[in-house]
């Protein structure tokens, strides 16, 4: 579906990829030239065992660490070109997130919280949008609450509108409902999946659950810091079968 203002090209995209930390005896390569696009207006979870480079991969394309070689890009601007200035401004401007620890200001209300981002940068929230996100994650009646009086599931979904709240051209989820309950993490992901089937946004999302990851459009699958598969909108079976032979060995193959 065709939404105003849209730009055509993916909403971000790796280029031969390649990340390596430490040096000599302590030398980790965590991904090694991963190539991979995010289109606009896709759910794409990210899954992988552990240590697969899913969070590297996660920061390096939200411009949160530095590239060894290749290249991230975020709506066609290379994040390597830019100033850490410059950088930080991308990263309010056209990229959301939302995180396993929800990291709200404690002192802050909900509302607060939420339009924080775009105070620092100096701009008023559209107020249509700021509505439109608001009911969405049905928090309406709770603007004025501080953290602490909201429920985990509660704080997440102020930390979702937080991430929306400047229609940013990619929201990065790392772990939403890994602090959840089985319930408030389903309504997360339902918040997350109306948010790009009915507003047109992007996410992308690292999850270790099949489930979870059932609500994506695509699941890209990495093992040893490479994508090893790429699924289009599986169920949650066919995602836990591709983990288990990850389990047995499998890392490598479809
Ligand atoms: N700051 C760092 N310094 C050194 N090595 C690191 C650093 N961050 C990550 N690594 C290493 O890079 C590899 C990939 O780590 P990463 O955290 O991206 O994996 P992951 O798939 O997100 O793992 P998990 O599912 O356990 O969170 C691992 O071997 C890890 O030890």
């Amino acid at each position: 579906m065709p939404f105003p203002g849209t730009v055509t090209g993916p909403a971000a995209r790796a280029t031969g990829l390649t990340k390596v930390y430490g040096r000599g005896e302590t030398r980790v390569t965590a991904l090694d030239a991963v190539s991979v696009e995010f289109a606009r207006g896709r759910f794409t979870a990210v899954m992988g065992p552990s240590g697969s480079g899913k969070s590297t991969l996660m920061h390096c394309m939200a411009g949160l660490d530095t590239v060894t070689s290749g290249s991230a890009c975020i709506g066609g601007t290379e994040l390597s070109s830019l100033s850490e200035r410059q950088l930080t401004r991308l990263r309010r401007e056209k990229a959301g997130f939302v995180f396993q620890g929800f990291n709200l200001l404690p002192t802050l209300t909900a509302l607060e919280n939420m339009t924080l981002p775009l105070r620092i940068a100096g701009r008023e929230p559209d107020a249509a949008w700021l509505e439109t996100v608001v009911a969405m994650v049905g928090l309406g009646g709770r603007l004025g609450h501080r953290p602490a009086e909201l429920s985990g599931g509660q704080q997440q979904r102020v930390a979702v509108a937080r991430a929306l709240v400047s229609r940013p051209e990619i929201v990065f989820a790392d772990e939403p409902t890994g602090n959840l309950d089985s319930r408030a993490g389903a309504e997360i992901l339902g918040f997350l999946r109306e948010s790009v089937r009915e507003l047109g946004q992007t996410v992308v999302m690292v999850t270790h659950d099949p489930v979870a990851a059932a609500h994506a459009d695509r699941v890209v699958f990495l093992a040893d810091g490479r994508v090893v598969d790429d699924l289009h909108e599986p169920g949650a079976d066919a995602v836990l079968d591709r983990m288990l032979r990850f389990e047995a060995g499998d890392g490598r193959t479809t």
